[in-house]
């Protein structure tokens, strides 16, 4: 199977990549279970790239309900590098305007009812998460925004919610005083993975609405964020393919290719052999 460096993880309103050439669709069985689709594998100028729609074509996943699992290590058996992964998300912030990008560099976690590890059943690690996303996608993601000449805000903090429902006016308050700046549903699971899995993660995060803090303007709906994403989804897929083109060239190694040589806790003998065969694409070069 030919190594495809860059997936792309395309969430509310983004479920394919516009200029993909030679499409193909490579379903993924994971240990993990199934992901959210058939990886959609082609080329974007020329590098080899898997988009995944994230909630499934035609959106039927709820974020609660993704197999975040399965999706990253579907990536890494593509032999992903670079993840890329693009947002809906409400602003906290007055100065985050729907239509802006912004290119969060850390989350804050209010979900409660999700996996976001591949490690237990006899076998433990703990990895770094201190700066969860890569700075050399979002690096990629920021001259991208400037390239195509939108607004994209290096930096800021993500609050994963559990969802589904929106949050009630106390919690959007609350996130506010933290100086959080952005919220949505899906993206630390999908960091927290792509960091055991030794792959880059940085987020392309749309601003579709002001959540519902802000007094005389309408409470975030469905309706609102996919009329910004509709209206600004041609932007998010040339910013996406500049970002493509603004990364390292092929052959390079993601900055957390060895982070899990000093996380795993665990005595080697001691890892039960079901374990070992599940984790073997993750761990097996340390074992
Ligand atoms: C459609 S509004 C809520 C929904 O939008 C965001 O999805 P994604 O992150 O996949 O773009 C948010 O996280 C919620 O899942
Ligand atoms: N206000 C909001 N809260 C959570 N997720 C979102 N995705 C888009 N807008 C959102």
């Amino acid at each position: 199977m030919q190594k495809v460096e860059i997936g792309i993880i395309g969430g509310s309103g983004l479920y394919a990549m516009p200029g993909l050439t030679g499409l193909r669709e490579q379903v993924i069985e994971t240990p993990f279970g199934a992901p959210s689709d058939a990886y959609m594998v082609g080329e974007l100028d020329g590098r080899p790239v898997a988009f995944l729609a994230r909630h499934g074509r035609g959106h039927r996943i709820l974020p609660s309900e993704l197999n975040f699992r399965a999706n990253i290590h579907g990536m890494k058996q593509l032999g992903v590098e670079y993840i890329l992964s693009v947002s809906a998300v409400g602003s906290l912030k007055e100065e985050h305007k729907p239509t802006d990008f912004v290119i969060p560099d850390q989350f804050i976690d209010r979900t409660f009812a999700r996996q976001g590890t591949f490690f237990g059943d006899g076998i433990v690690a703990h990895v770094g998460f201190g700066d969860p996303i890569c700075s050399v996608v979002a690096e990629a993601f920021a001259k991208a925004c400037e390239e195509v000449g939108v607004v994209g805000k290096r930096g800021g903090t993500y609050v994963c919610m559990e969802g589904p429902q929106f949050s009630t006016r106390a919690e959007s308050n609350l996130y506010r005083s933290w100086g959080a700046d952005v919220i949505g549903m899906t993206n630390l699971q999908e960091a927290k993975l792509a960091r055991e899995a030794e792959m880059s993660y940085a987020t392309l995060a749309m601003v579709t609405d002001y959540d519902c803090w802000r007094e005389g303007h309408d409470d975030v709906t469905v309706e609102q964020v996919i009329a910004v994403m509709h209206q600004n989804s041609a932007n998010a897929g040339k910013v996406v393919r500049a970002a493509v083109a603004a990364l390292p060239a092929p052959g390079g190694k993601s900055p957390f290719s060895d982070v899990l040589k000093y996380a795993i806790m665990t005595d080697k003998t001691k890892i039960p052999a079901a374990t070992r065969e599940k984790l073997d694409l993750l761990i097996g070069k340390y074992l």
